[in-house]
């Protein structure tokens, strides 16, 4: 299965040019796509959910299991109703109904998704409340969920009817690090047959759960590939120095400075360079460093 995305370009209304001829070749498993605010995730996303229209370009999902309603190869842009089937979609702002159950909202939303016999739904429902560790909870209103508990109960409707393609935008904004770390284990348990596009700003998120990325700023592709391949590509170019933070704006006008980020007090500065930089130590590069490298070619980012 691939979701085959070629030439995407889309402009709003007030002229922002969001998505600028995006091209992505999407396999099955976990792919991280990262960007900084603004730079067309949730468009991207949106429009690959058959939520939006795109300008041009063209969306293709291969390789499905073919049953009575799917064929082998879907238009995503045009055959919406069964791009729909196939998906599973968690929002970047996910609303619950606050005085509805988990119980009764996944049974409703599995209704949606065509599950018509009440007890293949029960048995769907129930299977997704014990996954996403909220059997015990199934029977609380909504509105007494926390951030976390919503997300899983987000994750859980997004699973229903057993999707190909599954979408999360930004999942883990806002979750404490236990409930994120309960959510990572949650995704990385969806099957391997399965495309899961995990849209977030947060570096750490591609690190510990993708095996495939891509970088997108402005709205364009600026990085794809495998994060080890893509750190690998910045062995022996990062090097670091504690300065003070008064001398940052110096350093920016004479090396080419990605990241300034303080630690126990002190400004830790990252520059990239081919060469050994005087007074600098070499670092091993990490995923960070691969992100700020590439979105620096592109704007002015100010980390400290
Ligand atoms: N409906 C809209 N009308 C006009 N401009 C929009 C609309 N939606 C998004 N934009 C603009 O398009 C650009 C891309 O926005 P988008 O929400 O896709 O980015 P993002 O990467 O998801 O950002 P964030 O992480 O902040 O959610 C931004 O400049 C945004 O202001």
């Amino acid at each position: 299965m691939q979701l085959e995305i070629q030439d995407l370009s889309k402009t709003y209304a007030n002229g922002v040019r969001a998505l600028k001829s995006i091209s992505l070749t999407i396999s099955q498993g976990m792919f991280g796509l990262l960007g900084p605010n603004g730079a067309g995730k949730s468009s991207l996303m949106r429009t690959i959910a058959t939520l939006q229209e795109a300008d041009s370009g063209s969306v293709r999902l291969t390789g499905l299991p073919v049953d009575s309603y799917t064929p082998e190869r879907l238009d995503v842009l045009t055959q919406k109703d069964a791009v729909r089937r196939v998906l599973g979609y968690l929002p970047q702002e996910f609303g619950v109904y606050p005085r509805v159950t988990a119980e009764a909202m996944l049974d409703h939303i599995a209704s949606l998704k065509g599950i018509a016999n009440s007890r293949e739904r029960k048995e769907i429902v129930e299977g997704l409340l014990q996954k996403v560790n909220l059997y015990q909870v199934r029977k609380k209103n909504l509105g007494t969920y926390s951030g976390g508990m919503k997300q899983r109960f987000g994750i859980a409707q997004a699973l229903i009817g057993s999707p190909r393609l599954i979408i999360v935008d930004e999942p883990t904004a806002g979750l404490d690090p236990a409930e994120r770390n309960r959510f990572h284990n949650l995704l990385s348990e969806i099957g391997e047959n399965t495309i899961v596009i995990l849209s977030t700003h947060i570096v750490e998120d591609v690190t510990n759960l993708c095996s495939d990325m891509a970088i997108i700023c402005l709205g364009e592709v600026v990085a794809t590939g495998d994060p080890n391949d893509l750190v690998a590509g910045l062995n022996g170019k990062i090097w670091q120095k504690f300065i003070e933070k008064t001398e940052i704006d110096v350093y920016r006008r004479t090396h080419r400075v990605i990241s300034t980020q303080l630690k126990g007090g002190k400004t830790r500065l990252h520059a990239y360079s081919d060469l050994p930089l005087s007074g600098f130590d070499p670092v091993s590069p990490d995923l960070e460093d691969v992100y700020f490298a590439k979105i620096t070619e592109k704007m002015d980012v100010v980390t400290v």
